[in-house]
């Protein structure tokens, strides 16, 4: 993908936690009320994702016509979301909490309305808090081209003590 994001050549490799869901499992919401990934989100994502090997998610996405943008394609925004939320839900299997500081996104080609994308995150490596992550987007079922990637992205994130960012009276909902 093209890009003007550096992705550090010096990271750490990314370590899986030890409490966290097994390769083939679906990778649970951060947060019952995520525009991303939360079920009880009235006019969210619902984006679900499977963990891979190591610090890797795939998943999927129909592109609804409630996702529209220019006439008939997905909107830029919404894409972004979805890659945001699909890197972060990989980071989860370091089994801690970060936040996005930097989001890029290469939209290298028009996503129609009624694409079925299929996602795939994986986190780089880190550095003291900062961890990298980047994800793919590609046409599922497509003739043309497969396996080329219709949007990327990169993304930093930065681990944070969940109380202390979201304060202590918040339910961070991550057993619902
Ligand atoms: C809200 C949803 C998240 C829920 C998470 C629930 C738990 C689940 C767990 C995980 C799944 C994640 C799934 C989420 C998916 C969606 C994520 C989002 O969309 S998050 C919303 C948007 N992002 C923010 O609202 C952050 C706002 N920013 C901040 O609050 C601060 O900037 C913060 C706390 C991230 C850092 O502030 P400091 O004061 O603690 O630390 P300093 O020293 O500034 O930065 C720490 C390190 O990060 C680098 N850094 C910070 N910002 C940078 C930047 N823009 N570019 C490069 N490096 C940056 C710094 O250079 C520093 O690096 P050095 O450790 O010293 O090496």
């Amino acid at each position: 993908m093209r890009t003007t994001f550096v992705v550090p050549d010096d990271l750490d490799a990314p370590r899986r936690g030890d409490d966290v869901v097994a390769p083939g499992d679906t990778i649970p919401p951060h947060n019952p009320m995520c525009y991303g990934c939360g079920p009880r989100s009235p006019h969210g994502l619902h984006l679900s994702m499977i963990a891979g090997e190591g610090v890797t998610a795939t998943g999927e996405l129909l592109v609804e016509p409630r996702f529209e943008g220019g006439p008939g394609v997905i909107h830029g925004g919404i894409l972004a979301s979805v890659f945001d939320e699909s890197m972060g839900l990989g980071l989860m299997l370091m089994g801690l909490t970060a936040v996005t500081v930097v989001l890029d996104i290469d939209y290298a080609r028009p996503v129609p309305i009624g694409t079925r994308l299929r996602l795939d995150a994986r986190v780089l490596g880190t550095r003291r808090r900062q961890v990298y992550a980047e994800a793919t987007a590609t046409v599922l079922g497509a003739d043309r081209a497969a396996g080329e990637p219709v949007a990327g992205a990169h993304g930093l994130f930065v681990i944070v003590d969940p109380h202390a960012h979201f304060g202590p009276t918040r339910d961070l909902g991550q057993k619902e």
